[in-house]
């Protein structure tokens, strides 16, 4: 199917609270365009006030009269999370939709966080973790739709349990999968722990397929270092504008997630054409290493423990219905 076909209808959003994350950039910023044109109140939480600035004043543009409100936050510091958190639990509004789109993949050699995490685990994973935690109440009184960004990377990956950080060896690739395969399990566990403790917040997953943003631009090797058959035969179709998305066409799975009111959670969408890099949004099967429930509860309980953030917990000896 050309590219230029493929959309959906977002619904009237007129008197929600969205948050997005990663809405100044790439596939977030088409997020945010449509959202704020449906009328959704949108707020940005942005690393870089300038591209932020730059990014709202282009949805006001495209979206006359949208709401768009701009606030610091960088994932790759708990202490900023806190802050964005306790800000907007100040304010006190409800938030009905979180987008967790925020995303690093690959730095050329291993960084860590302020908080000395690997950076792709800390931002990606730990720092949306602590976001949903800090802004837990607002989710509850809105009774929010959180939506996950994770990535096709995560259907090969795996979790490096005795070395979460990559301190004994680092490999770019692998410790983006186990960040994606992290966020996925805890995304399907908060979905699983708020229908068991009545939070109603519904929570699902979307990847965006493959799209030529900064994310990938950045770094051309990464063509070599993944030379497989099925990148080559991807790589010559996309070339040809045959099935790779748009920065727009692959926000649509996350957009399908966050808006589609009425549909459960525990969900993956994502890009239904070839090889699922790119095509019409739908829901998918989740990949095999986010099936793992018991793999879900530990990612759960590590990840609270490494952020210093706490859920309410189910009652001792509950165990968590699937
Ligand atoms: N582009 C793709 O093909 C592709 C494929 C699979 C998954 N993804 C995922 O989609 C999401 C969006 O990626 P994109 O392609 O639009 O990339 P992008 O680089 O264009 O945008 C990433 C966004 O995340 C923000 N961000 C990064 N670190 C941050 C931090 N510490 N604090 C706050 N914000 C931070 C950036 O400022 C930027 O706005 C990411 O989660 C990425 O992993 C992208």
């Amino acid at each position: 199917m050309p590219r230029r076909n493929i959309d959906i209808t977002v619904p009237d959003l007129s008197g929600k609270r969205a948050v997005l994350t990663g809405g100044s950039d790439g596939i977030g910023l088409g997020i945010a365009r449509r959202l704020a044109a449906a009328g959704a109140e949108l707020v940005l939480p942005v690393r870089n006030r300038g591209k932020g600035e730059a990014a709202a004043a282009e949805i006001r543009a495209a979206a006359p009269g949208a709401v768009v409100r701009l606030h610091d936050l960088d994932l790759s510091s708990l202490e900023s999370v806190a802050g964005f958190g306790q800000t907007l639990r100040a304010e006190g509004a409800p938030v009905h939709l979180l987008v967790n789109n925020a995303g690093v993949m690959t730095p050329p050699e291993r960084q860590t966080t302020t908080d000395g995490f690997e950076l792709q685990m800390g931002t990606n994973h730990l720092g949306h973790v602590a976001l949903v935690a800090h802004l837990l109440p607002l989710l509850r009184a809105g009774r929010a739709r959180v939506t996950s960004q994770v990535s096709i990377a995560a259907a090969g990956g795996e979790i490096n349990w005795d070395d979460l950080s990559w301190e004994r060896s680092y490999d770019g690739m692998k410790a983006y999968r186990q960040s994606k395969v992290m966020f996925g399990l805890f995304g399907l566990e908060l979905d699983r722990r708020s229908r068991e403790l009545g939070w109603g917040i519904t929570s699902n997953l979307s990847h965006p397929g493959v799209a030529p943003t900064s994310l990938l631009s950045a770094r051309p090797e990464l063509q070599r270092d993944t030379d497989t058959t099925q990148v080559r035969v991807i790589r010559w179709l996309s070339a040809r504008g045959l099935v790779v998305g748009t920065p727009v066409t692959a926000g649509l799975p996350a957009l399908m997630a966050a808006t589609y009111l009425d549909s459960e959670g525990g969900r993956m969408y994502g890009p239904s054409g070839f090889q699922h890099v790119g095509g019409a949004p739908a829901e998918q099967r989740l990949y095999k290493p986010l099936r793992d429930e018991e793999e879900a509860r530990r990612v759960w309980l590590a990840s609270e423990k490494l952020t210093g953030v706490t859920f309410p917990a189910p009652e001792p000896g509950v165990r968590l219905a699937s």
